[in-house]
């Protein structure tokens, strides 16, 4: 089954066109990353998916339903996007009990002490931190909570928006290895925005390279990690990440 399809998505900012034609297809159950170079229209996509970029033509539709422009609560139990800052993300005045049972009120359900309290396990959280608040936390426990927040519901999908770039790299590694973990044991799909190619090594099996709000080469991760890329700019986003490697993932 396709968990998201893209076709022919043109995503416009007021009158200004961000992305041209992005059309995609991906599997239930993958991990896909989305590369190229800054201000290519990545995070828009993501955005745009999540309906927080409601100004698009084409077709977007999510384990084979098509969305609709604006905010579809039926869409955001199937799919969630986790920001790339967990600071920023995280109410600051509101603790991690709070923020992670609020999605379960939103959608009327209950036993959430309990539910709380398993997510928290599932994400590495030990449960002393429930009751904390954002600033009493290291930046990769804040990730966890983010991540936590997102599987609330039980989604389906993650849109990942650079999960780890704004975190040191010892931590970036703890949390590429929980969102391995966390997509075997429950069989998500992820849709990834990253700059990083070991990351992409590391957590993916399929990749589509973006330039100018384009798609300009989609290809498997073995194609990467054996440096066969065909299009000349995704060549050079090759040539240019030699050399950084993933520290310990
Ligand atoms: N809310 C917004 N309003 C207007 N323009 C925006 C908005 N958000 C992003 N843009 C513009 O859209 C373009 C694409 O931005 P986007 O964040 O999708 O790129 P990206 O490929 O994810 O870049 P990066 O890798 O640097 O995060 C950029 O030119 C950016 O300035």
């Amino acid at each position: 089954m396709t968990a998201i399809s893209l076709k022919n998505l043109d995503i416009s900012y007021g009158h200004t066109q961000i992305t041209h034609g992005v059309t995609l297809d991906i599997a239930a159950g993958a991990s896909f990353a989305l590369v190229g170079e800054s201000g290519s229209g990545k995070s828009t996509v993501l955005k745009a998916i999540a309906g927080l970029a409601p100004q698009w033509k084409g077709d977007i539709a999510v384990n084979g339903k098509p969305r609709s422009h604006g905010i579809d609560r039926g869409f955001s139990k199937m799919c969630q996007m986790v920001f790339q800052d967990p600071y920023g993300s995280l109410h600051p005045r509101k603790t991690i009990d709070t923020t992670l049972s609020e999605p379960l009120d939103i959608h009327g359900i209950g036993n959430q002490g309990k539910r709380v309290e398993e997510t928290m396990a599932a994400v590495g959280l030990d449960r002393r931190f429930r009751f904390r608040f954002p600033h009493q936390l290291s930046g990769g426990q804040r990730q966890r909570v983010a991540i936590a927040r997102a599987l609330m519901l039980e989604p389906r999908i993650l849109l990942l928006d650079e999960p780890t770039s704004a975190l040191d790299v010892s931590v970036q590694a703890e949390i590429l290895n929980l969102l391995k973990r966390l997509r075997r044991e429950q069989g998500l799909t992820y849709l990834m925005v990253t700059h990083n190619l070991p990351v992409v090594s590391f957590l993916c099996d399929r990749l589509a390279v973006m330039r100018g709000g384009r798609i300009v080469e989609v290809a498997d991760v073995a194609q990467l990690k054996a440096g066969t890329l065909v299009d000349p700019y995704s060549r050079e986003l090759l040539a240019a990440n030699k050399g950084h490697a993933l520290e310990s993932a």
